[in-house]
Formats: structure tokens, C-alpha cells, sequence
């Protein structure tokens, strides 16, 4: 069974996407707005009553209902409007995730969470030491999501196939996300060698800045993020050993501790089962640092 915490547009994607995998019985939406989550679970279910995907999605204002869950997903809280950064939604949203994060350790101990709230690093840490759960249950989506970005723009810098690039993006979902080109290649080729550093730099940027673009231009991202939690669920259900960008609290991994941020990792059955430490240059250790600092600098003001 999953839960979705935040029926929302982009909890309501998350069910949807991940119903549609056919990767669990059960999927339970929760929020505090009375109705909300009803209503999205029967619209889900109409919709795979025409497909029939036999998923059961069903909606409840009641925390103790997600009692079971194999794994549950944090996406309840305040999205950012036009012209603020993730960072501004700190204060707002580490009070309604500390309350979600405290139920969850009440009625749901034995689950995996996937915080998604945003700033997701920092939360992702307020949700480490709140629950008090083992490291490898918490991974935020943030990376699997610039990923997906910076995917697209290799597929429309250089025409090829999305099925063949297999690209990288690790450290703050935020200002300063690090794609990185030399992790990445397209049918095994490294994408420095396909592209112009002009290029790659332009791409590198449209990465960083195309979420605020989609929210002036509709309000908000909904079916890539949905989906990218739809991904990381699989990839624990399915125990797929896949390598996923996720946010995972750092114990000295490259070169940090104390601190949750984005970094390549393999998922299973038992969450993040490895970190993958990649040898970093200098510049891209630049980048991971100032990632690091912004998200130690929120932590302390929690
Ligand atoms: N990490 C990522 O990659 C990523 C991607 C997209 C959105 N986000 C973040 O996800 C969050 C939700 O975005 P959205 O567009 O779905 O917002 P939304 O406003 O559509 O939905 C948020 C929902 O949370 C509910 N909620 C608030 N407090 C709650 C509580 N205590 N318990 C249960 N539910 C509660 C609200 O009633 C609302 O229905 C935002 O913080 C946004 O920035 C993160
Ligand atoms: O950009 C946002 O505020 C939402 C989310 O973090 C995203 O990257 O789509």
C-alpha cells in the first residue's frame, strides 16, 4: 500500500502515475482540505475502471488510515508563485511536514517516506530527524525530476532518441542544481563530445530555471513530478537496483555530513541500499558546495 500525503495537483499526479503502473493494490490519498482527496481518488478510479487496472485509490482526511504503508509519500504544503525560489516556502511548509512527519511515525513506523515538499532538500532532513527512521528509508524526489529536464533539452539539442541519453542531475533542487555533462551521454557517448560547451552551458542553465518558466507560464508542474515519484516507487516495489538522483541525509559522502542533498544512489526494496560517490572536478565541486551551504544555511534556521 502507498500513501499520499497531499492530494494536491501534484499528489494527485503521483496516484495517478503510479496506479498506472500496476505496481501496487492500494493507494491512499490523505489531506486536510474535507472532500479533496475523495474526489481524486473516485476521478482515479473511474479512469482505470475504463483501462481495467484493478488499483484501488481511495481518499481519507484520517491520518490512521495509512497504517501498513509500505511507502508514503510527502507532498502536502504551499507551492511557490511567480518570482519566489523553493527557499522561500521554508518556513511555511517545515511546520506542516513536522506535523505530517510526526503522524507518519505514529501510525505508519515501518514505512519508506519520499518527501517531495519543497524546499525538498532541507525537508528532507526535517524529515530524517523528526521520524527518526534509519537513513536509507528517506529519499526525496527532486534530482529524478531536473533529470527528466535536462533529458528533454538533450533531446531537443541534438534531435536523438530520449530512449537513448542517460543523463545525471545530483545536489540542491534549487539555485543550484548541478547537471552534469560529463556524467552524461547519448547511446553511451559523453554528451561533451556531441554538443558545444555553449551549448551545454545553455542547457546546463535551462535546467536550473525551466521549473520557474512552467509555473509563470501555468501555475505550477504537475505530470513530471507525478511522475518521477511514480518512478522511485517503482523502483522500491520492483526492487529494480536502479540509479536514481535522489536527496539522502549525507554521513560523509562526498565529503559532507550532517546535511540532505541530492546524490546518485541505488534504490530497492530496502530504499537507498548504496550512495555512488562520482569523482567530481573542481568546477562541478564548486557547484555541489554552494548547494551544500544553502541547504546547511536553511537547516539552521528550522
Ligand atoms: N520536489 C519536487 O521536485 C517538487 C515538484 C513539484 C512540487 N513540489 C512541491 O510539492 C508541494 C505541493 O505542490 P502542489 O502543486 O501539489 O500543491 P497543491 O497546493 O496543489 O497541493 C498541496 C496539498 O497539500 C495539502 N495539505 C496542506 N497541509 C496538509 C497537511 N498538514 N496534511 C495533509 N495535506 C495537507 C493541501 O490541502 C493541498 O491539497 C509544494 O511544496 C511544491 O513546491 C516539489
Ligand atoms: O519548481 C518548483 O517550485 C516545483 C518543483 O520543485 C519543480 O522543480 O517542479
Amino acid at each position: 500500500m502507498i500513501t499520499i500525503i497531499g492530494s494536491g495537483k501534484v499528489g494527485g499526479a503521483a496516484a495517478l502515475f503510479t496506479a498506472l503502473r500496476k505496481i501496487t493494490d492500494e493507494i491512499l490519498l490523505l489531506d486536510v482540505v474535507q472532500g479533496l482527496p475523495q474526489g481524486e481518488a473516485m476521478d482515479i478510479n473511474h479512469m482505470l475502471a475504463e483501462k481495467g487496472i484493478d488499483v484501488n485509490v481511495r481518499g481519507s482526511n484520517d491520518y490512521s488510515e495509512m497504517k501498513g504503508s509500505d511507502i508514503v509519500v510527502v507532498v502536502a504544503g504551499s507551492g511557490r508563485k511567480p518570482g519566489m525560489t523553493r527557499m522561500d516556502l521554508l518556513k511555511i511548509n517545515a511546520s506542516i511536514v513536522k506535523g505530517v512527519v510526526e503522524n507518519i511515525q505514529k501510525h505508519a513506523k515501518d514505512a519508506m517516506i519520499i518527501p517531495v515538499t519543497n524546499p525538498l532538500d532541507p525537508m528532507v532532513y526535517l524529515t530524517y530527524k523528526v521520524s527518526g527512521f534509519q537513513k536509507n528509508r528517506i529519499f526525496g524526489m527532486g534530482g529524478m525530476l531536473d533529470l527528466s529536464r535536462f533529458t528533454q533539452f538533450i533531446h531537443e539539442s541534438t534531435g536523438y532518441s530520449r530512449n537513448s541519453i542517460r543523463g545525471l542531475v545530483i545536489g540542491e533542487h534549487g539555485e543550484n542544481m548541478l547537471p552534469l555533462p560529463r556524467f552524461s551521454t547519448v547511446s553511451g557517448i559523453p554528451l561533451p563530445s556531441i554538443l558545444s560547451k555553449e551549448k551545454i552551458e545553455e542547457i546546463v542553465q535551462g535546467t536550473r530555471q525551466v521549473a520557474a518558466k512552467v509555473i509563470e507560464l501555468k501555475g505550477a508542474t504537475v505530470h513530471a513530478p507525478g511522475n518521477a515519484i511514480s518512478t522511485i516507487i517503482e523502483a522500491v516495489l520492483n526492487d529494480t537496483k536502479q540509479v536514481i538522483p535522489v536527496a539522502t541525509y549525507l554521513e560523509g559522502e562526498y565529503g559532507y555530513s550532517d546535511v540532505s542533498i541530492g546524490v546518485p544512489a541505488v534504490i530497492g526494496r530496502n530504499g537507498v541500499e548504496k550512495i555512488v560517490e562520482l569523482d567530481l572536478d573542481s568546477n562541478e565541486k564548486e557547484w555541489f558546495k554552494k548547494g551544500v551551504e544553502s541547504v546547511k544555511n536553511a537547516i539552521s534556521n528550522l
